[in-house]
């Protein structure tokens, strides 16, 4: 039986390609579950609104049981009131001839605001999932324009990076991706990011053991993760976008109603310097969620070849942090 107070979900970007891949399995409950109904609360900008409109007259023309209400907004500190689950799609995109520091700029000036919006009127359970590029750099900014809200809600999206590489090591092995476990992305959502296959297991043994082929690893599976973001434009002519969706509903199901007990998933949390990256950087780490709350996991094994990596993606979250912070955006 569906519990009687729907949950409040604002979806940023919503008239956008991943909005549109988005919007239709949250209402049909995908996103919390078959119990929970959901009223959307749609963010856009003002040329925006439009198209935005008639993704709601969809919405309404699917009868979805779960959905309570749709209500469109143009203004954060509106769209993000009341707000149990936000989604932060809408970004900045780098456009032609457009430098770091410009794209950094463009999308504070969406993050700092969307922030501060959600400090001053969104639910006291707030969870906050960033999809928006460079989606780990706006969840801090978002973050830091917060400051009542506890560091831990706001979130960037791995998972999507996660599921690629469970794809590529399943089809390397020869296993469906049901067989693997424990695998890690950790760093940036950006080409530097480093899929960790050194404690994954497949069907209960090492990874490594199984695809013993180091030549692979380096040269094919860490690159066309790292790179898949960049395959499919090239191929699609547009960015991953249900894709990009499906991992979206996957982490904020798994953060609300938990991960399995066993293994892990990947998804970039703030940092309490585990593993040697420094706390308060929104980083990915292999996670598990009990409680409504992430969980790093602790005490894995780092070897010189993953520390290098890992430290390296690192350095670069350090860059785009030091450099908003001197854009004055944090
Ligand atoms: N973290 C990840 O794994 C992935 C992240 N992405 C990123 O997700 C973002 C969205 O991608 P798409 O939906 O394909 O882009 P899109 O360009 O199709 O849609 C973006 C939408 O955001 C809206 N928007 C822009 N600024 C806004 C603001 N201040 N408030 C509310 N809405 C705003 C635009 O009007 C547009 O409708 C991009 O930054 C993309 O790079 C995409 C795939 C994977
Ligand atoms: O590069 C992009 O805009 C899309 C992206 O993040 C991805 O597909 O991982």
């Amino acid at each position: 039986m569906a519990s009687i107070t729907p949950v409040n979900v604002t979806v940023t970007g919503a008239a956008g390609q991943i909005g549109y891949a988005l919007l239709f399995r949250i209402a049909s409950g995908q996103l919390l579950g078959p119990n929970t109904p959901v009223r959307l609360r749609l963010l856009e900008i003002p040329q925006g609104v439009r198209a935005a409109e008639g993704t709601a007259m969809e919405l309404d023309d699917c009868a979805f049981p779960l959905l309570a209400g749709i209500d469109i907004f143009d203004d954060p500190t509106a769209g993000f009131a009341g707000a149990n689950v936000a989604l932060l799609v809408g970004a900045r995109p780098r456009s032609a001839g457009m430098e770091r520091g410009d794209l950094l700029q463009a999308n504070g000036g969406i993050f700092g605001p969307q922030g501060a919006a959600i400090n001053a009127g969104a639910a006291d359970d707030i969870r906050v999932l960033v999809v928006g590029n460079p989606a780990n750099t706006n969840a801090l900014i978002a973050a830091s324009h917060a400051p009542d809200v506890p560091a831990e809600r706001f979130t960037a999206m791995t998972r999507l990076d996660h599921n690629r590489a469970l794809s590529q090591l399943a089809t390397k092995a020869g296993v469906p991706v049901t067989a693997i476990e424990k695998l890690t992305i950790w760093g940036n959502h950006s080409a530097t990011q480093y899929p960790d296959i050194f404690h994954a297991e497949i069907s209960g043994r090492p990874a490594t053991e199984v695809v013993a082929d180091q030549a692979w690893l380096e040269n094919d599976f860490i690159p066309t993760v790292a790179k898949r973001g960049a395959a499919i434009i090239e191929a699609r002519g547009a960015s991953s976008a249900a894709s990009a969706a499906n991992a979206a509903i996957s982490h904020v199901f798994d953060w609300v109603n938990g991960t399995p007990a066993a293994g892990w998933t990947s998804a970039a949390v703030v940092s309490d310097g585990s593993y040697g990256v420094p706390a308060g950087l929104i980083s990915s780490f292999p996670v598990t969620s009990t409680g409504g709350a992430w969980q790093i996991v602790p005490g894995l094994e780092i070897d010189s070849f993953s520390r290098g990596r890992i430290d390296a993606s690192v350095a670069e979250l350090i860059e785009e942090r030091d450099a908003v912070t001197a854009l004055g955006l944090i």
